[in-house]
């Protein structure tokens, strides 16, 4: 298959190991942490074959090859809000699709598959490590822009993503026709929205009752299953090994803490999970795992069996943090955060 490329796509092509060698890499044990981070961009370009949206959609792979550099590029060098996290949310999304069968039984179109995708791959570009709240009270350009609307971060994540598409050999979509353009970039808009935790809050009673019973022919029905499925990506860290799941945890809190010393600088006293003199992070994660993370993949575990290992992994992290509660509390006079990244934490799991 011999195409003209610019030479930083063939660098990526060709960084592009056999596949084979990471065979469990469609299963959801795997981790995409795991990989090497020159690699991720090459792994990325692959799901989208894999799942022939380059065929269905008419993708130059040369295009593909571009855009998805060019959204490495667009994420910052921060503790979490990374390019990594990005590939490990459109890894997940590449999980739900090969392993509940999304297409094939009709639960998404096409079309739903790419802008999911998509969404996944762009949903935090150019994030800071800070939270919309900050935005708001430290008046940055993004606040100005979008505080009338909320979710601001989310929607500057959404104005580069379609910066990304409308820059010169990136546009991945410009081989499909005007109107599933328009309907694939009013889906990317809801899906990168849905990402902010406020939104998540507000519709999952409604993701609730789609339980009762799905109609999959509905297209506002699949719409917020698509909403469901960004959560899911978005957090699938939770349904990791203890390892990963306590690794993310200590570099989102890095992030916030970062932000807390920032607002405490700047005169305002942050909340309690910014704030390094008073968060309890073993409690603070117990709260997000029963609050937030085991009530989303038990209802993706009841509306797909398959996804079941994912409740049970996620409740796994929950026993983790209660073990790990028992060992800061003994030793939580030595000052407890040093104490997370104690190996000592990853032989209970
Ligand atoms: C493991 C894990 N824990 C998490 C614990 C807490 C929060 C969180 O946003 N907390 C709040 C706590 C109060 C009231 C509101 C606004 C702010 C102040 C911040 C919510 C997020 C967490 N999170 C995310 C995640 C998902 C979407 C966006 C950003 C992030 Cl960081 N992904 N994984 C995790
Ligand atoms: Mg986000
Ligand atoms: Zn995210």
């Amino acid at each position: 298959y011999h195409m003209k490329v610019g030479d930083e796509d063939v660098e990526l092509l060709l960084a592009c190991p056999n596949s084979h060698n990471t065979s469990n890499f469609s299963n959801f044990t795997f981790s995409p942490r795991s990989l090497p981070w020159e690699e991720m961009a090459c792994y990325t370009f692959l799901m989208f074959t894999d799942l022939e949206l380059d065929v269905l959609f008419n993708i130059r792979r040369e295009t593909l090859a571009r855009f998805i550099l060019f959204v490495e590029k667009g994420y910052r060098d921060t503790p979490y809000h990374n390019w990594r996290h990005a590939f490990c949310t459109v890894h997940f999304a590449f999980l739900l699709i090969k392993n509940l069968d999304l297409i094939k039984q009709g639960f998404i179109t096409p079309l739903e598959s790419l802008a999911l995708m998509v969404s996944c791959v762009c949903h935090d570009l150019d994030h800071r490590g800070t939270t919309n709240s900050f935005q708001t009270q430290s008046g940055t350009v993004l606040a100005n822009l979008y505080s009338s609307e909320g979710s601001i971060m989310e929607r500057h994540h959404f104005a580069q993503a379609v910066c990304m598409l409308n820059t010169e050999g990136c546009n991945i979509l410009d081989g499909i026709p005007r109107e599933q353009y328009t309907k694939c970039l009013d889906l990317i808009r809801d899906l990168i929205l849905a990402t902010d935790l406020a939104s998540h809050f507000r519709v999952f009673e409604e993701q609730q009752k789609l339980l009762v019973e799905f109609q999959k022919h509905k297209e506002d029905q699949r719409r917020l299953l698509l909403c469901l499925f960004m959560t899911a990506c978005d957090l699938s860290d939770q349904t990791k090994h203890w390892s990963v799941a306590r690794q993310t945890a200590d570099l989102i809190y890095k992030e916030f803490f970062t932000q807390g010393d920032m607002e405490k600088t700047m005169g305002s006293s942050p909340v309690e999970s910014m704030d390094r003199d008073k968060a309890y992070i073993p409690s603070l994660q117990i709260q997000f795992l029963d609050n937030i993370v085991i009530p989303l993949y038990g209802l993706i575990s009841e509306l797909f069996p398959e996804a079941e290992c994912l409740v049970k992994a996620a409740k796994l992290n929950r026993e983790g943090w209660t073990t790990a509660d028992a060992l800061f509390s003994t030793q939580w006079d030595r000052g407890g955060h040093e104490l997370l990244s104690n190996p000592e934490l990853d032989e209970q799991v």
